[in-house]
């Protein structure tokens, strides 16, 4: 029995599925007629689960299901189950399966293979444009009277053919129009040998597509095999990977302090007209305090050190991905992983852990081996996410760089920055390895990583993107974290017990063993107080040390790392402080991901437990040796 998928449908709409091989725009076609904002990037397998939303053509409503790609309907796994059940289902009356124009036959093996389940079919030959501009035409209605089925060209991300996609489901979905009823025999006719009938719509469809195609130039793939051959071969693939890290954290780093600079600024100017305000309407001082030292003062250091990088990596990012270069570096880590024995598309979903662990805990869903799937859970902590770079960034230029803003200092941290961004990589290396000759044995599944053609981004739409559905995104997901837990610290370092504040109690019971790892207990509590979002990780550590010493504004970084020399830092306290931002456990959101993907509490245990303690060793470890050899 075929489990039903909920639907809102809310207006009661035709329940159309969209369907097609991964990365094929099946998620540009949906968000341009539903305007809705589903992921889309130049990489197989961004859409895991299943999205819905509402299309209105002549007054009908036709309710668009976004499925995961699939290269076939076989089954082989969730992903593609998934796929399978929903079209047979009878809850969806009709399938739109997109196609990539620029490789047709393989395309058309999942359309025959939808044809033969579905006699309501409407074939979107999509990316038409790139297929243009190498040079492959496609004779449309040739194909059309081959399959039996409307076929239409559209180019989704310039909003071309959509129209006409839309006029051609309502003549399948309200005009009743079915497959050609040669064409039902013909597919009904094959063999009912699983096999042999596979094999048979693979010669159909190449007999098809050799049929409907014409090619100016046979060799139409040179120029994406040339830049292959540079960016995926080993004495070049690594290195050119290791310099875009330098340059990406480069221009985050030397573009985000000016305007965190400027950013703080004008909190803290506003924050004293905030004050003389409370002050003239006579507010109480503790409220004044709660509100414009606990919340105001929480909110604004969030937005000053968290908003310029985002705004700066995020776009940077999304242009690297558009463009298809995530898979080339899932391609160039792929035998580490094979070595580790865990899964190459693992590199896939620590890319985006880059952007959110918790976004790299739900792409895991691509990978199909449930161990390997484990696995990939358990390190995607191993590389930091947009929440803990600028704690990074400020440690390292602060500490080990030099607070001046010279194309030198910024390089040098970009550097820095990338040395422990590839230290945490080393890391998942490492505890896969582990993992995979311990608690999760087992073979490493082999898989194909397909490389999608190099496409050109949009600058324009990529940069409005990402700085409105990511950067915004995260960054009102940590402010809505920061405020409550601005109050919180305030109010903890400000109700006393006998003569020491709350926060400063609790502060000193977890001092000794915060310095057996080479931190204090302020530095400590900032971190489990961040457990909420690892944004706030910075603010708190201010507030810790401001309600001993109070009087500070924070102005620049200088003043900043005069604070925490007043409080005794040492470079080994940085360095820990570091070292203990790339291990610890992940943020609440992304534990609940991990529950919610494994339904396990042991796994999310697991997850919780082994950088967390990866994290008190390796601390640990670099105090004593500092001690032992008299470095501080
Ligand atoms: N040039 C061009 N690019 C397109 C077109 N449609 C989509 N793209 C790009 O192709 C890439 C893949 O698009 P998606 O919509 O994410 O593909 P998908 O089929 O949903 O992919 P999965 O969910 O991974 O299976 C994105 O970078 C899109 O911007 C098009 O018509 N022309
Ligand atoms: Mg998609």
């Amino acid at each position: 029995m075929v489990e039903q998928l909920t639907l809102v449908n809310e207006n009661n709409g035709h329940v159309v599925a969209l369907a097609g091989n991964p990365n094929v725009g099946k998620s540009t076609v949906f968000n341009q007629l539903t305007g809705l904002k589903q992921h889309t990037g130049n990489w197989p397998g961004k859409t895991v689960g299943i999205a819905e939303g509402t299309v209105e053509h002549e007054g009908e409503f036709y309710c668009l299901v976004d499925l995961p790609g699939t290269y076939s309907l076989s089954s082989n796994s969730e992903e593609e189950e998934v796929a399978q059940d929903f079209i047979q289902s009878e809850q969806s009356v009709a399938t739109i399966c997109v196609c990539d124009a620029t490789s047709l036959e393989r395309n058309l093996n999942l359309v025959l293979q939808i044809m033969q389940m579905s006699d309501k079919v409407v074939v979107c030959i999509n990316l038409i444009d790139e297929a243009r501009k190498k040079g492959i035409h496609i004779n449309i209605d040739k194909l059309q009277s081959l399959l039996g089925v409307p076929v239409v060209a559209t180019a989704a991300r310039q909003n071309e053919g959509l129209d006409d996609l839309m006029v051609a489901l309502s003549d399948v979905v309200v005009g009743d129009i079915k497959m050609n009823p040669y064409m039902k025999e013909a597919l009904a006719s094959l063999s009912d040998d699983p096999e042999e009938n596979t094999k048979a719509l693979l010669d159909r469809a190449t007999v098809i597509a050799d049929d409907v195609i014409e090619l100016d130039n046979e060799d139409y793939n040179r120029r994406d095999r040339k830049l292959d051959k540079i960016l995926t071969q080993r004495a070049t693939g690594l290195p050119i990977m290791i310099l875009l890290l330098v340059v990406v954290f480069w221009f985050t780093i030397q573009g985000a302090n000016v305007p965190s600079d400027a950013l703080a600024k004008m909190f803290s100017t506003i924050g004293d007209y905030l004050n003389q305000f409370a002050h003239y309407i006579h507010m109480p001082e503790w409220l004044r305090g709660a509100l414009i030292d606990g919340v105001y003062n929480v909110l604004s250091t969030v937005i000053s050190v968290m908003l310029p990088p985002m705004a700066i990596f995020f776009p940077i990012f999304t242009l690297l991905e558009d463009f298809g270069y995530l898979p080339r570096v899932a391609f160039n880590l792929d035998s580490f992983f094979a070595k580790a024995g865990a899964c190459g598309k693992q590199a896939l979903t620590m890319c985006m852990g880059f952007g959110c662990n918790a976004a790299g805990v739900t792409g895991t869903r691509i990978i199909n081996s449930p161990r390997e799937k484990l696995i990939a859970i358990v390190t995607n902590n191993f590389v930091p996410c947009n929440g803990r770079f600028p704690i990074l960034i400020s440690i390292i230029t602060m500490f080990f760089v030099g607070s001046s803003v010279t194309l030198g200092n910024s390089l040098k941290s970009a550097f820095m920055l990338a040395a422990v961004v590839i230290l945490g990589v080393f890391s998942t290396f490492w505890i896969s390895q582990l993992l995979s000759k311990t608690i999760l044995k087992g073979i490493p599944s082999s898989f194909t990583l397909e490389l999608p053609p190099y496409r050109k981004p949009q600058v324009g739409s990529v940069i409005v993107r990402s700085i409105f559905d990511r950067t915004l995104f995260v960054l009102w997901r940590a402010m809505v974290v920061a405020a409550p837990a601005g109050l919180v610290i305030w109010v903890m370092a400000n109700i006393m017990v006998g003569d020491q504040s709350i926060l400063a109690l609790i502060t000193d019971t977890i001092d000794p063993f915060a310095r057996l790892m080479g931190l204090d207990g302020t530095i400590l509590m900032a971190f489990i107080l961040g457990l909420p979002a690892n944004e706030i990780v910075i603010p708190i550590m201010v507030m810790g040390y401001l309600s001993k010493s109070t009087l500070f504004e924070f102005e620049s970084l200088d003043q900043f790392k005069q604070l925490l020399l007043d409080n005794g830092w040492t470079w080994l306290t940085a360095a820990n402080t570091i070292l203990f931002t790339l291990y610890h456990w992940p943020c609440s959101t992304t534990l609940m991901t991990i529950y919610k993907e494994t339904k396990s509490h042991k796994w999310t245990w697991v997850s919780f437990l082994v950088p967390t303690i990866m994290g008190i060793v390796v601390t640990m470890l670099t105090t004593f040796l500092a001690h032992l050899f008299n470095l501080v």
